[in-house]
């Protein structure tokens, strides 16, 4: 594997030499062989793959930087923030001919540590490393990564964890914040500098236009309408959108404490620390749009004037519902668009969020017998489902047609926040092998996989008092 460093050679103003610091006695927890195909490096051992991921080996070409943004978190501007405990070692080209970032998580202090220690630990490695794959399988952009790690090293969080290491794989960790950071410190040459980095990189149509800035802005706000839409029509919440989360690629980055709903709550908030419910799921497709404000405000010294900037990310609403619409279209089975078909639709969400009806096991029984036996209240339930299959009726294509196509966009098997406790429980006393079981099963979240039948089932009890820590 050959690295490059573009994003380096941009210069000290736009990140900072570092070191990884090894951990101790790394153990490779599990190896993404979608990515190592994608990398082509099929020919690295399984020692060689940790030494990667704990930085002790750095390809050919690579120079480790950690990147410098800031960024709004809750809402507040912290004027700078950065890669605390992620460092980059390069980019090497895919097999598909993209140039992927290879970025350490966890891999020990850098000048942006703050009071941190530079560590990630074993649980929210596995959490990043399994839902990337997650959201990759269902079809939504995301960073994903080539493998992790778990070591002996202590680290501490409310209580002694063991520090892992995921080698996280993305087009870009350019975030929103990373405009805002040199646009806030008024270091305009160095923003315009970084407006012309990802749009030769990323969208080289534009090298030479003149209006770049605009484009960019236009182009991260159709991306973040439409990434948010993918979440909201799965029923996934991110949990920290703050605009150092935004990727400007539109892409889902930075894996807390998310969650995929399971019993459909409209309001849901996964985000423990989240007490206002800013993150909550129904308010990610406003957030994504304020957070699509700040990147404007930040660009602003490099566009026509505040008009401009408004009349592009103005066009979030309608970016996200057409997303959302077609989405949800494809959701009930439905090929075209009819009056009426959004009440239906509203009607179903508010039955379903009054009754915590489990979202993913609604959507994959949707237009089958047994549906019915979901809901409690039956006469609400068959009072809309009647309208429902009046509805259906009208559909070009048969009802078992239908059901085969909704069943290639309503996954049965989704990374539900137990399933992942599981893993992580048996990883900490050193198995890790739920840990490699979910992540097959998670890549193919649309078949029908017999042998891990449990694994769609409704969660247990214990699931609702689940409770991910924010430290991680
Ligand atoms: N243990 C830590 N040590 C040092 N810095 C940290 C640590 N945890 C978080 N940070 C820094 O705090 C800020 C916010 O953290 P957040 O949890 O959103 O990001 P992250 O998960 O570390 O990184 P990313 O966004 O790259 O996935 C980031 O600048 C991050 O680098």
């Amino acid at each position: 594997m050959k690295l490059v460093h573009t994003y380096a050679d941009l210069g000290s103003t736009f990140s900072s030499h570092v070191q990884p610091q090894p951990l101790d006695t790394p153990e490779l927890v599990s190896v993404n062989q979608d990515i190592v195909q994608l990398l082509s490096c099929a020919d690295f051992s399984e020692e060689q793959l940790a030494q990667l991921c704990n930085g002790e080996m750095i390809p050919e070409g690579g120079q480790p930087v950690s990147m410098v943004y800031s960024g709004h978190q809750f809402g507040v501007y912290v004027p700078r923030l950065g890669d605390g405990r992620a460092i980059l070692l390069g980019e090497t080209e895919g097999s598909d001919g993209v140039l992927y970032d290879l970025q350490l998580k966890g891999a020990g202090l850098t000048p942006y540590s703050r009071d941190g220690d530079g560590r990630a630990v074993l649980r929210s490695t596995i959490r990043e490393y399994l839902c990337g794959e997650a959201l990759h399988s269902l079809g939504i952009p995301t960073t994903r990564a080539l493998c992790l790690i778990n070591s002996n090293t202590p680290v501490y969080r409310e209580q002694v964890e063991t520090g892992a290491a995921l080698l996280r794989v993305s087009e870009s960790h350019i975030r929103f914040g990373t405009f805002e950071y040199f646009s806030h410190t008024r270091q305009l040459d160095a923003l315009s500098q970084l407006v012309d980095y990802v749009v030769e990189r990323h969208f080289p149509e534009w090298t030479d236009a003149d209006d770049k800035a605009a484009n960019l802005l236009s182009e991260a706000t159709r991306r973040t309408a439409e990434m948010v839409a993918q979440w909201q029509a799965v029923g996934w919440c991110h949990g920290v959108m703050n605009s150092d989360n935004m990727s400007i690629l539109g892409h889902t980055i930075d894996y807390g404490p998310f969650g995929f709903i399971d019993g459909f709550n409209a309001v849901h908030i996964c985000n423990h620390s989240d007490w206002h419910g800013r993150y909550a799921f129904n308010r990610q497709p406003d957030i994504g749009y304020w957070n699509c404000s700040a990147l404007a405000s930040a660009l602003l010294p490099l566009l026509e004037g505040k008009e401009q900037a408004e009349d592009l990310i103005k066009q979030y609403p309608s970016f996200f519902s057409k997303k959302y619409a077609s989405l949800l279209r494809a959701k009930f089975g439905l090929s075209s668009s009819k009056e009426g078909d959004s009440q239906l639709f509203d009607e179903v969400f508010q039955l379903m969020h009054d009754e915590r009806t489990d979202y993913t096991i609604f959507f994959r029984a949707l237009g089958k017998p047994d549906l019915q036996d979901l809901f409690i209240d039956r006469d609400r339930f068959n009072s809309w489902s009647n309208k429902y299959e009046k509805r259906i009726a009208q559909e070009p294509s048969s009802l078992d047609e239908i059901i085969k196509s909704m069943s290639q966009v309503n996954p049965k098997y989704i990374l539900r926040n137990h399933l992942l406790q599981i893993a992580i429980n048996k990883a900490e006393n050193g198995d890790y092998s739920e840990v490699n079981k979910l992540l097959k099963i998670i890549r193919q979240p649309f078949s029908e996989q017999p042998e891990f039948e449990s694994y769609a089932d409704s969660p247990p009890d214990w699931a609702g008092d689940l409770e991910v820590s924010c430290s991680s």
